[in-house]
């Protein structure tokens, strides 16, 4: 099974919001990595099939996605961004809605709701109306509408905006239960959320795909180029605007911990620091600074 994004383009108008991007996507998790405006969610409206790109081709398995019309929507499960529910709907309604959608059998339906509703624990709210529910409750009822048909695809944008601790915990678990023998792609623009269930990732910058790998391939970039810094506060403040700065947290005993990059340690006593994908991140893009990407 592989989804195939050949030399894809889309303009709008004046903008180049995909700009020739070529990936393949096999089974597992990927994360599709890019800051706000890189062109994540158009690439992933063109293929989940709702918009067509002005250039290139989507392919399943060697076919154009579009020649396969309702073949595709059956293997496909999408969670937009923004995605209007209907609120008035109780949960319940609002599922068997989309099962019936779907082209999902009513036995089936009954089944499928029942155990995804038990999957992103929302079985008890079940009978409440959408529009009652906290924004993570929301989320995970998009979830869940986009696992109805067990897709052999799953797309979702920026699935965790919105999901406290807990619910990140058990969302990052199904996934990587699920993207055993799926393909699922999850855009975002904070890396640390992927960072624990992508095996592979894809990283977007104005419309371009600027790397693509697992993991553990992509951070050898920054191998050797991170380190840990204890400080006093004030000190480490100090640092900000020198060095490319991915974290710095405050340890229980008053110390600050300063975690950045640079080819060599720049400040006394650094101890190199394992790699990981926020680091390479802000490597490749440092005029995008942490705010973006954390
Ligand atoms: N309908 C449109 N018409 C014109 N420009 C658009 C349209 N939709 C998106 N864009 C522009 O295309 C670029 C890519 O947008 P897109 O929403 O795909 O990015 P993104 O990576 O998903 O960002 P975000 O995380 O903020 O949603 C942005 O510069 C955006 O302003």
């Amino acid at each position: 099974m592989k989804l195939e994004i050949c030399d894809v383009s889309k303009q709008y108008k004046d903008k180049c919001a995909v700009d020739h991007a070529n990936l393949t996507l096999t089974p597992g998790v990927w994360g599709l990595l890019g800051a706000n405006g890189a062109g994540k969610t158009t690439l992933m409206r063109m293929i989940a099939g709702i918009m067509k790109p002005t250039g290139g081709e989507i392919r399943y398995d060697g076919i154009e996605i579009d020649t396969l019309g309702e073949k595709y929507r059956d293997i496909f499960g999408y969670l937009p961004q923004e995605f209007g529910f209907y609120p008035g709907f109780s949960v319940q309604d609002y599922l068997e809605y989309m099962a019936a959608l779907k082209g999902i059998g009513k036995k089936e339906t009954k089944e499928k709701i029942q155990e995804l509703l038990e999957i992103v624990s929302l079985t008890d709210v079940r009978k409440k109306k959408i529009v009652k529910l906290s924004g993570g409750m929301k989320r995970r009822v998009g979830i869940a509408q986009a696992l109805l048909n067990d897709p052999k695809v799953l797309i979702l944008d920026e699935p965790t905006s919105g999901l406290d601790p807990g619910e990140r915990m058990r969302f990052r678990n199904l996934l990587s239960e699920f993207g055993r023998n799926r393909i699922v792609l999850i855009s975002t623009h904070i890396v640390s959320d992927v960072e624990y269930i992508a095996t592979c990732n894809a990283i977007m910058k104005d419309g371009k795909i600027a790397a693509v790998g697992e993991t553990e391939e992509l951070v050898k970039e920054v191998e050797g180029k991170v380190w840990n810094a204890v400080l006093d506060m004030a000190e480490a403040m100090t640092y900000e605007t020198k060095v490319p700065v991915v974290n710095i947290y405050n340890r229980e005993d008053g110390k600050t911990v300063l975690r950045y990059l640079a080819e060599r340690p720049v400040i006394s006593g650094s101890e190199p620091a394992d790699a990981r994908m926020e680091d390479l991140y802000l490597w490749m893009f440092p005029e995008q600074g942490k705010e973006e990407v954390r």
